[in-house]
């Protein structure tokens, strides 16, 4: 099997991003979402997305967001990537990627086999899945380093690509490989000391851990 691509998630700072691309992850995440302690301005997202350019593949988080802000970000950070996280429609992901031309990952919130079923409305719509934990009311829908059963999604076979997130650490992400198969994974707690901390250390054991999977 071919090793799973890797998403660093939440980056904020300088040093945060130059542990990722040294431990040579392939996409480097920045988020969009006033509530999240991971959220970066425009103003850090230009000098982070700067930084990453042609270094590592720059992926935007957005929860609901509207076209505004999307666009600002995408024009500040250079991103190559949109993630949606929010209560986005296939026709919303569909919109978003004829605006900005560039690929479109939806998150999906997994608690039952259900939520893996709604994943097929998304194909011909957005590019990636993204399977990750379903989070209680109220709190942040991601972010919160919760997993889910992954025997849910276990080498799904679906009608578009998939990856893998939800409290992936270095500890788990090679049972989760081994068990899923997921093609891509993407962790943003499991690589942190404290919400928004990134810890050096955790990025690269996390990265040795799933080229060791
Ligand atoms: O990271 C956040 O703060 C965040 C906020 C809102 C939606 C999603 C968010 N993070 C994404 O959630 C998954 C799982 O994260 P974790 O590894 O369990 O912490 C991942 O894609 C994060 O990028």
């Amino acid at each position: 099997m071919p090793t799973p691509a890797i998403k660093i998630c939440g980056i904020s700072t300088p040093e945060a991003l130059e542990a990722t691309i040294r431990a040579r992850a392939d996409y480097a995440g920045f988020v969009f979402f006033a509530r999240s302690p991971r959220n970066v301005s425009p103003t850090q997202a230009a000098d982070l997305g700067a930084r990453a350019q042609g270094r590592i593949r720059r992926v935007g988080l957005f929860v609901d967001a509207d076209d505004s802000t999307i666009a600002e970000a995408v024009d500040a950070a250079g991103l190559d990537v949109l993630q949606l996280h929010g209560r986005e429609t296939p026709e919303r992901a569909a919109q978003l990627r004829s605006r900005f031309g560039i690929p479109v990952w939806k998150a999906m919130a997994i608690a039952s086999i259900g939520d893996v079923a709604r994943a097929h409305a998304y194909a011909g719509a957005a590019d990636l899945m993204l399977f990750d934990a379903k989070t209680p009311t109220g709190a942040l829908p991601g972010g919160m380093g919760l997993s889910f059963d992954w025997s849910l999604v276990a080498h799904w076979n679906g009608p578009l690509k998939w990856g893998l997130a939800g409290g992936l650490t270095a500890g788990n992400v090679g049972h989760a490989i081994a068990l899923t198969g997921a093609p891509l994974v993407d962790t943003s707690s499991g690589v942190e000391s404290a919400p928004g901390m990134k810890d050096l250390d955790r990025i690269a054991a996390f990265c040795t851990a799933v080229r060791a999977a």
